[in-house]
């Protein structure tokens, strides 16, 4: 019954449009990043690499990217979109591990390594890569990167250096990542609990007087689009003063939860709204095609606080705890809002009171 509202953000799978106009934008920014590399590095380098390298930049890392961009259209971008990023990480990571070793064999040019620290903490940063394919992005960068140090020792007497300051820095981002991944995933516990807080009763974890009423109207506007049929149940414990001066208000408040579990015994479908509308009151909104079924229903309220046998040994009437029951039911056009399916059902809980407690009376 609780709607649980994630924190919008593609690591949790559930974004905002803005979410994804980010996304875009970053991915976007990345591909003006490498042409801008493009621009600098086209002077630095040999002459005779330039083929390479614009085959490795133009023709390989910018295609990448923008094939991850056409993807976010696709409809089944957010099912895959983690492995897209780690796929995307790897390819532009192992075309410029290709420019490396190409400049070397071929130009003995020292090309630097940090292309590959700066796509990994593009990955795991800004596309928001979560933990395990972080770690896989930088156990397949690094074992590249290792391979490619044995393969030509590009750096020189630096080259183990460098490998080893390569390795520590993507080690260094990938619990970066975990660390945020923690403390989103407490966030988000956090975003439930207080979800919780603001709609759930404390004593009963029924929907709070609040959220029964703005769930309520939520159903009502719903039936009314329809016409359908819906019932408003007010259920209200009888003499529970004298139960719970007789027994105690820990005893009073066990009561209740009782109520409330044969609530959630009765009412079972998941569209069911159930609350409690204040003390002893209860209220449970729900559809339904047929009014027998709501009499039914009525029924097994009342006849599941008889099997329980509480004792209500102050009571006037019967010597066991009861609950007595208004419904107003019907087509949701014949009412005017909830309120007044409320106000109708409360005045049948009125009569069922008068007419002795116990029972149920349809409004
Ligand atoms: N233990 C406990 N008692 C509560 C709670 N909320 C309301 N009550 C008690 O419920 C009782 C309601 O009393 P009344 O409104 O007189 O109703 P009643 O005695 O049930 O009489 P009828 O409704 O006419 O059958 C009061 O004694 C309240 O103190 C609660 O959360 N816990």
């Amino acid at each position: 019954m609780s709607s649980f509202m994630p924190i919008p953000s593609v690591e949790s799978n559930t974004v905002s449009p803005r979410d994804m106009l980010m996304l875009r934008f970053s991915i976007v920014v990345g591909g003006i990043l490498i042409s801008l590399f493009m621009i600098g590095d086209l002077q630095l380098i040999p002459p005779e690499l330039a083929g390479s390298y614009i085959t490795s930049r133009a023709l390989i890392q910018l295609p990448i990217l923008a094939g991850l961009l056409a993807f976010t259209f696709a409809p089944q971008f957010l099912r895959f979109a983690q492995t897209a990023f780690l796929a995307t990480v790897l390819s532009i990571t192992y075309a410029n591990y290709y420019l490396i070793h190409v400049a070397w064999e071929h130009a003995a040019f020292s090309f630097p390594y940090e292309g590959t620290l700066l796509y990994a903490f593009f990955g795991f940063f800004v596309f928001g890569m979560k933990f395990y394919y972080a770690l896989t992005a930088m156990l397949i960068s690094s074992l590249g990167f290792v391979g490619l140090m044995l393969l030509d020792s590009v750096y020189g007497e630096r080259t183990w250096m460098n490998a080893g300051f390569v390795v520590g820095s993507l080690f260094v981002g990938v619990i970066g990542r975990h660390r945020i991944d923690r403390l989103l995933g407490q966030l988000e516990d956090a975003n439930e609990q207080l979800v919780d807080l603001s709609t759930l009763d404390g004593l009963t974890e029924l929907l709070n007087r609040r959220a029964l009423m703005s769930e309520s109207e939520r159903l009502f506007a719903l039936q009314r689009r329809s016409n359908q049929r819906l019932a408003v149940f007010m259920m209200d414990l009888d003499h529970f003063k004298q139960f719970n001066d007789r027994y105690g208000h820990q005893e009073g408040d066990w009561a209740i939860r009782l109520h409330a579990d044969i609530m959630r015994q009765v009412f079972k479908r998941q569209t069911d709204i159930l609350g409690r509308y204040g003390g002893e009151e209860f209220m449970a909104v729900i559809e339904g095609e047929h009014a027998d079924r709501f009499e039914l229903l009525a029924s097994e309220v009342l006849k599941q606080w008889q099997e329980s046998a509480v004792p209500n040994e102050d009571s006037p009437d019967s010597k066991v705890l009861s609950c007595s029951i208004g419904i107003c039911q019907g087509l949701a056009n014949e009412f005017d809002s909830i309120d007044d399916m409320i106000r109708r059902a409360d005045e049948a809980l009125y009569c069922a009171k008068k007419q002795g407690r116990a029972r149920y009376v349809m409004a």
